[in-house]
């Protein structure tokens, strides 16, 4: 069912290393036992042995996520075309399958494990600059991150269409969207926004826990509209979100879109393999392959039509820069041969959240060895339990900060709940990489009280970043400089969406339930004793700052003479022959809600327009040879 390789349980027993080594050692037996009767049989063999026999595809694409699990599924419909999909990581593991315990992965071999470069202005409560996890596995970043199904704004492709993306405008994408999806509770209202035939199940579950009702009515008393759909007619509300989950399993790429074609004979997929650099056609800028690292060898696998880099916003602008594709001052300090001179790497945009905290004295116990092995047990044998599924961590409300009326939001809330003394379960800071200052002062906060923990998530930063090359090895990490808060705009922004959140400490529903307002009393920040006064907020803000994990637009899709664009409207990288870029690289400006099902909706893009240039590239050789037929008959 899972990875049954030695580091399957890890995760998992990782995650709960707190609550004592006896219990670690009786889950680790317990899950290991499990493992061994289920046994791995959800994800297809290792092509390995398949390219070393014929390494000649007509398409290769490079990383199975978010994006590429859609591109290698859509491409390889067509019987007739062999296509390789090479990913980094291997088969998702059990952890990356529980979704409650999605956090718990980021200290895992399935994490790449970027952090930013440190910076004045921002992610200062760090030993080591803000964490920017992305997912190394089949599924990618969706085989580890937390499942909101989201779309962002209608405007967000209106604009991009609007700067002269055609084709990207959201009536266009918006089947696209409809295309992946496989809809819970399809009624003929919802068929204008969802579809109910595709591989990605989105769903909405029934149960509403305590406290995700305590914030939805306190929102609502605020004058915020509650919502059924937030990917419907409007975004501006608060709901308990859609999420990519089935059964209580999640629902990644790979499970979605790659599992139910394992026996596909045309699709071969080389796990634990990576892709160090393109190969060009002697003396031309014409992709025809990749060499491929695995095990310690290098393999060269060609391709006869395209490679499609679905490598991510970090790997993807890396690997270009490596074969010569990017800003040419750059490339030649690292003697780099240029073979494109594009601006790979810039337009970085992300999603920042600084973290607030609403506490209430409570008497549950939930870091007891009773009930984590309950939920270990109810999820491993039946799918259910407290492990099952992202409650009570669904609600998201979207707002404008400054026009109550408007459709578009300039700040997006999250709220993860925790449970008095949680921290002995999963640690959010020490995943996280925060000082250890910040880890003490909220288990401070949570011992003995339930805690909101609010994000406040700025959707339209000003502020852009940028991804350089720290040396030519392709194992060495690139350098990723955020430069959040550059720009005085998202301070602004920022300030008004803390000062919004504090109003919920007012509300009858916060009052009921004894939850109050409190902060996270940081030492830097002691010399501002005003807690509501700008210094002080901002003071919060440069050092609790998080990356929402939605990095985007380092390979950025612009028209024809879009001089900062580095793929054009089908995705196909500039001055370059058959070589595209479809993933969430290529977003021109960051949407308004979370990446995830965009990134999905850029593979069904992407791979819809490798299809037409093929296919019609077939039917136009097919009229040529029908037409040269009919001239020779006719002069012979
Ligand atoms: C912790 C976390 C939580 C998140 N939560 C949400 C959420 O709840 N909702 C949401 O909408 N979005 C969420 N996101 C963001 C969303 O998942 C990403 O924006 C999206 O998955 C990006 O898709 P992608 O195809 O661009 O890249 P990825 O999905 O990251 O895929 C890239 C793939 O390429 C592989 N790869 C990279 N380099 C190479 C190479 N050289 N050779 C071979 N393979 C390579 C990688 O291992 C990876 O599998 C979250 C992300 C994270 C990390």
């Amino acid at each position: 069912m899972w990875a049954c390789d030695a580091g399957l349980t890890s995760t998992i027993v990782e995650s709960y290393a707190g609550a004592g080594p006896l219990f670690v050692n009786t889950l680790q037996t317990f899950l290991a036992a499990h493992c061994a009767l289920v046994g791995d049989d959800r994800w297809g063999a290792d092509a390995v042995d398949s390219v070393l026999g014929n390494p000649n595809y007509d398409f290769i694409v490079v990383g199975a996520g978010s994006a590429g699990a859609v591109v290698a599924n859509r491409l390889s419909e067509n019987p007739e075309w062999r296509v390789l999909l090479i990913e980094a990581g291997g088969n998702p593991t059990l952890a990356t399958e529980a979704p409650q315990v999605f956090y718990a992965n980021l200290k895992t071999k399935e994490n790449w494990g970027y952090r930013t470069a440190p910076q004045s202005g921002s992610c200062l409560a760090y030993d080591d600059g803000c964490s920017w996890p992305r997912g190394k596995v089949l599924g990618g970043s969706s085989s580890i991150n937390a499942m909101f199904y989201v779309r962002g704004n209608k405007e967000d492709y209106n604009e991009w269409a609007a700067a002269g993306n055609t084709g990207w405008s959201y009536d266009e994408v918006l089947l696209l969207f409809k295309k992946s999806e496989k809809f819970y509770k399809p009624t003929p209202e919802s068929d204008v926004y969802h579809g109910t035939d595709g591989y990605l199940y989105v769903e909405h579950t029934d149960n509403v826990l305590e406290t995700e009702q305590i914030v939805l009515n306190a929102t609502a008393e605020l004058g915020i509209k509650v919502l059924n759909d937030i990917c419907g007619e409007t975004q501006m509300g608060i709901t308990r979100s859609l999420t990519t989950t089935q059964d209580g399993e999640r629902l990644s790429t790979a499970r979605a879109f790659l599992n139910p074609i394992k026996d596909r004979s045309n699709l071969d997929i080389v796990k634990n393999a990576y892709v160090t650099k393109l190969v060009f056609k002697d003396g031309t800028n014409e992709v025809t392959g990749v060499i491929i690292s695995k095990d310690g060898k290098e393999i060269q696998a060609n391709a006869r039509k395209e490679v499609v880099l679905s490598a991510g916003s970090i790997n993807t602008p890396q690997l270009l820069m490596l074969s010569g594709i990017g800003p040419k001052k750059h490339l030649e300090e690292l003697n780099i041969k240029v073979r494109a001179d594009l601006p790979v790497g810039q337009n970085l945009q992300d999603h920042l959240f600084v973290t607030m905290f609403f506490k209430a004295k409570s008497e549950l116990n939930v870091g007891n060895i009773e009930t984590v092995l309950q939920g270990v047990g109810d999820f491993v044998f039946q799918r259910t339990g407290i492990l099952a599924d992202l409650s009570p961590q669904r609600v998201i409300t979207f707002i404008n900060t400054t026009d109550p009326n408007a459709s578009t939001p300039d700040i997006q809330f999250h709220h993860v709940m925790f449970e008095p003394n949680n921290t002995e379960i999963v640690d959010f800071f020490d995943l996280h990489g925060n000082t250890e200052e910040v880890q003490r002062k909220f288990k401070e906060i949570n011992k003995d009280h339930r805690v909101i923990m609010p994000y406040i998530v700025l959707l339209r930063p000003k502020s852009k970043g940028q991804l350089l090359l720290k040396s030519t090895d392709p194992n060495v990490f690139p350098d990723l400089y955020s430069n959040y808060f550059q720009e005085q705009e998202d301070v602004d922004t920022i300030l008004r969406g803390m000062r919004y959140m504090t109003k919920l400490a007012d509300t009858e529903t916060f009052k009921k339930h004894g939850l109050s307002l409190t902060w996270l009393d940081l030492d830097d920040c002691k010399a501002y004793r005003d807690k509501l006064s700008d210094q002080f907020l901002e003071c919060i803000a440069r050092h609790l700052t998080f990356s929402l994990y939605h990095p985007v637009g380092t390979a950025k899709m612009g028209p024809d003479g879009d001089a900062t664009s580095v793929v054009d409207p089908e995705l196909r990288v500039r001055g370059v022959k058959n070589l595209r870029v479809v993933d969430s690289s290529i977003m021109p400006v960051i949407p308004r809600g979370n990446t995830n099902a965009p990134s999905i909706m850029i593979g069904e893009k992407g791979a819809e327009l490798v299809t037409k240039t093929w296919t019609d590239k077939a039917a136009f050789e097919a009229n040529r040879e029908r037409f040269n037929i009919l001239k020779q008959r006719r002069s012979g």
